[in-house]
C-alpha cells in the first residue's frame, strides 16, 4: 500500500481539497484526515480570469505562468498543512491541477468504439494547469499528475475520472448504486450488480448558482440555500432549460464549466429576482440529475450525494422530489462528502504508479480500459 495525498482544485474555485489515504490503487486502506485550503480572494479572482481567458491562451502566456506558480504553491501549502495533521508519512501525491478548459470529443452514438477509432473526428482537448515538478520539489514527494490527457488522446471524454474510486469505496454497498458529485458541475457514477460502471456529467450544479448569486446579490455562494429557499422556481424557464440537447444525448459525455452559460442567459434568468433565480438554478441542477436516469441501465437503489451541493437544502429537496429513489448525503455510507474527489486523486495516483486503468468504456467512452497519468519524482 502507498500512503498518498490526493489534491483537487475543482471548477468552483473555492480552494484546494486535500485528503490522506492509504491505497494500492484497488483496495482502499486507512483513510486519514482531509482539509480544504481556501484560495485567498486575489488568487481566486486571478484564477477566475484565467478560466475566462483560457480559450485564447497560449501555453507560454506570462499571466498563465504566474497563476500556475501561485496555484502550485497553494497546493504545496495544503500538503504541508495536511502533513501536520497526519502522523503517517506520505509516499505519493495525486495532483489534479485546475481545469481551465475542457473541450472533449463530441458525444457519439454507442459506446463500442471511439469517434477517433472510427476516423470520424479528431480527439478533443482538455487542459489542467499546475506545475508537478515544482510541487514535487516543494514537498519532496513524488507527484502523479496529468490524469486526463491520455484518455482524451484516445478519443475518450477525459472525465469523469472518480468512478473507479467510487466503485472501490462502495464495494460492500447494495447495487445498483448511484453516486452523485455536485460540485460546479454534477457527475454521476452508476455501479451495477456485477460492478459495471456507467458515468457522465449530469449538467450544471453549483457553478451557475455561484455566478448568479455573485452577480445578483454580491454573495460568493448561496449558503445553506437561503436565497433559493426564499424564492420559487420559474417552471416555464426550467422547461426551456431542460430542452438543452446535452441532457437527452446518451453518455459518454462531459462538460466544461461554462457549457450552459449561454443557454441559461438566453432562457431569461436575468429577469428573475435573486431568490427566484437561485431557486430556479437549484431546481435545474436536480432536474438534470433526474434527466440522467433515462441513461442508466437500471434504477439505482439509492443516490449517495457528495460535493458542496449536498449542503444546499434547496438542491437536496429538489432532488428528493425529482428522483423516485432515496437520496442521502455521502456521510450516510460513512464517507466524507467534501473529501471524495481529493481522496480519489490519491487512489488514481497509486493506479498511475501501477499502470492500472483510470478510465473505461462506460465512464469516458474510451474503447478499452486505459491507464493514464504521469509521474514526476523518485517513483518515476
Ligand atoms: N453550505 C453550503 N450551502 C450551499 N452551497 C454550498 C455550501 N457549501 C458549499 N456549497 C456549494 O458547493 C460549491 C463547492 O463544491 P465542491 O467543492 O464540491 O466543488 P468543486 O470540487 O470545486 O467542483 P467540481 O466537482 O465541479 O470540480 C460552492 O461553490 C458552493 O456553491
Ligand atoms: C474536466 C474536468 O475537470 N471535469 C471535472 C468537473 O467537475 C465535476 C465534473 O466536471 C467531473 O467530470 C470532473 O471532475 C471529477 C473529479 C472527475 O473527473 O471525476
Amino acid at each position: 500500500m502507498l500512503r498518498t495525498i490526493g489534491l483537487m482544485s475543482g471548477t468552483s474555485l473555492d480552494g484546494v481539497d486535500a485528503a490522506w489515504v492509504e491505497t494500492d490503487g484497488e483496495a482502499i486502506g486507512r483513510i486519514g484526515p482531509a482539509l480544504t485550503l481556501p484560495y485567498p480572494p486575489a488568487l481566486r479572482g486571478d484564477l477566475r480570469r484565467l478560466l475566462d481567458l483560457a480559450p485564447g491562451l497560449l501555453s507560454g502566456d506570462p499571466f498563465l505562468a504566474a497563476c500556475v506558480e501561485r496555484l502550485t504553491r497553494h497546493h504545496a501549502e495544503a500538503v504541508e498543512r495536511l502533513r501536520d495533521l497526519t502522523p503517517e508519512g506520505v509516499d505519493l501525491i495525486g495532483f489534479h491541477g485546475q481545469t481551465i478548459l475542457h473541450r472533449p470529443a463530441p458525444a457519439r452514438p454507442g459506446r463500442n468504439a471511439t469517434r477517433a477509432d472510427q476516423g470520424l473526428s479528431p480527439p478533443g482537448f482538455t487542459w489542467q494547469v499546475g506545475d508537478a515538478r515544482l510541487l514535487a520539489g516543494l514537498t519532496g514527494v513524488s507527484v502523479a499528475h496529468d490524469f486526463r490527457s491520455a484518455d482524451v488522446a484516445a478519443g475518450g471524454q477525459g472525465a469523469p475520472l472518480v468512478p473507479v474510486v467510487h466503485a472501490a469505496l462502495a464495494a460492500a454497498l447494495p447495487k445498483p448504486l448511484a453516486v452523485l458529485n455536485l460540485g460546479g458541475v454534477g457527475n454521476v457514477t452508476w455501479i451495477g450488480v456485477d460492478g459495471g460502471l456507467i458515468a457522465f456529467d449530469t449538467g450544471p450544479a453549483n457553478g451557475p448558482i455561484d455566478d448568479w448569486v455573485r452577480a445578483s446579490a454580491g454573495l460568493d455562494y448561496d449558503e445553506n440555500g437561503r436565497l433559493a429557499l426564499a424564492g420559487r422556481p420559474d417552471e416555464a424557464m426550467l422547461a426551456r432549460l431542460l430542452e438543452h440537447p446535452y441532457l437527452a444525448a446518451p453518455p459518454p459525455k462531459s462538460l466544461d464549466r461554462l457549457d450552459f452559460t449561454r443557454a441559461i442567459a438566453a432562457a431569461g434568468l436575468g429577469r428573475l429576482s435573486p431568490a427566484d433565480g437561485a431557486a430556479t438554478l437549484a431546481a435545474f441542477c436536480a432536474r438534470c440529475v433526474a434527466a440522467a436516469l433515462r441513461h442508466l441501465p437500471a434504477p439505482p437503489r439509492q443516490w449517495l450525494v457528495g460535493g458542496g451541493g449536498r449542503r444546499n437544502p434547496a438542491i437536496m429537496q429538489a432532488l428528493a422530489a425529482a428522483l423516485p429513489q432515496p437520496v442521502h448525503p455521502a456521510e450516510s455510507a460513512g464517507w466524507d462528502g467534501d473529501a471524495l474527489e481529493a481522496l480519489a486523486f490519491g487512489v488514481l495516483a497509486a493506479r498511475t504508479v501501477r499502470r492500472l486503468p483510470l478510465t473505461f468504456p462506460g465512464t469516458t467512452g474510451v474503447a478499452a480500459p486505459l491507464p493514464g497519468g504521469r509521474l514526476t519524482g523518485a517513483l518515476l
